[in-house]
């Protein structure tokens, strides 16, 4: 319908492996896509109102979780994660025409993709300087540029295919042949997305100062109720040295009683806790629950818990031993 197209921002160019994230969204061929040079200038298109939502990377198979997500998102006027996209990836080498392997002095790309290359780098270029990009895309079309300060990047197969002026020095030269990124969808915080059965919950908590045992204490928040965590990394606050936060992904959705107990746990501990979303697995992989501590279990442990408090207030009411016992 014209005009009711939603506007998505990305981390861009076009060509990003974010971008690939994003066209996986079942909406966003006919969206409005608006490439972002990094991922707090696509987050505040979010908080600013001036995109519905924007597709960052949160997470490599390889190099772990991207910090400047992760820290963006911990932080600032708050967001929630509503999906979540896979992309296997792949790098090529490419190099502006005429170059050859063995003129490569200085390289370009994100500084995750380079990670991912190390290996290959060290076996075929290794003098080879790192010259920091602010996406794989954007270093692979600096290179067309007249003033470009160097000599190949590292990118994905597409970009390399969309442009035939760039010669490819190097296929598949990713060290791991199974890397995957996890990109996350955020927008402003509104109604969570269904419980589907297969889902994740992400939430930042701070650790509580000068409590020994703070760590363990949340930690169990999710353990004593059978809730598993598929990723838990700690960043600094940036406020002070040893000042820090934990970002944790859980499996299951906060409708469940054991993740919204699991999730007033937290907030117990530490009230500082900032709920990031629920949302659809990518892998559609069901968790499985346990009997005790399923919806159900819950519910029946409330209302036994319930019917001893109405006993007892009445008899608290009165103060009598009849009512007690009556
Ligand atoms: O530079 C890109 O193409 C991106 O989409 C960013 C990014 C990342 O942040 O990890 C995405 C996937 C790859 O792991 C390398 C770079």
């Amino acid at each position: 319908m014209p005009g009711s197209s939603r506007t998505y921002a990305f981390l861009g160019p076009e060509g990003t492996f974010t971008e690939a994230a994003l066209l996986q969204v079942p909406d966003a061929l006919q969206a409005v896509r608006v490439p972002a040079s990094n991922v707090n200038a696509a987050l505040d298109r979010v908080r600013d109102g001036s995109a519905d939502a924007a597709m960052v990377p949160i997470e490599n198979s390889v190099e772990g979780g991207v910090t400047a997500t992760l820290d963006a998102i911990a932080s600032g006027e708050e967001l929630r994660i509503i999906r979540e996209v896979l992309v296997p990836i792949s790098f090529v080498l490419v190099a502006r025409p005429g170059i050859g392997l063995e003129e490569v002095r200085r390289v370009s790309t994100h500084g995750h993709a380079w990670a991912q290359c190390r290996l290959w780098v060290d076996k075929h270029i290794p003098e080879a300087e790192y010259v920091p990009g602010s996406s794989t895309a954007a270093a692979a079309l600096g290179l067309l540029e007249q003033d470009c300060t160097y000599d190949a990047a590292i990118c994905a197969p597409l970009v390399a295919r969309e442009h035939p002026e760039l010669s490819v020095l190097g296929e598949d030269i990713g060290d791991n042949p199974g890397a995957v990124t996890r990109f996350i969808l955020v927008s402003r915080p509104g109604a969570l997305p269904a419980r589907t059965g297969a889902d994740k919950t992400t939430v930042v908590v701070p650790l509580p100062e000068d409590r020994p045992g703070a760590l363990m204490e949340i930690l169990d928040q999710f353990a004593s109720r059978g809730v598993n965590l598929s990723r838990i990394e700690s960043r600094p606050t940036g406020q002070y040295l040893g000042h820090y936060f934990f970002s944790i992904d859980a499996d299951g959705h906060a409708g469940e009683a054991r993740v919204g107990d699991a999730l007033a746990g937290l907030h117990r501990i530490s009230p500082g806790t900032r709920f990031l979303g629920s949302y659809p697995r990518a892998d559609k992989q069901v968790t499985p629950v346990a009997a005790h501590t399923s919806d159900a279990a819950f519910s029946a442990a409330n209302t036994w818990v319930q019917s001893i408090l109405g006993a007892e207030s009445v008899a608290g009411e009165s103060g009598s031993e009849a009512s007690r016992t009556a």
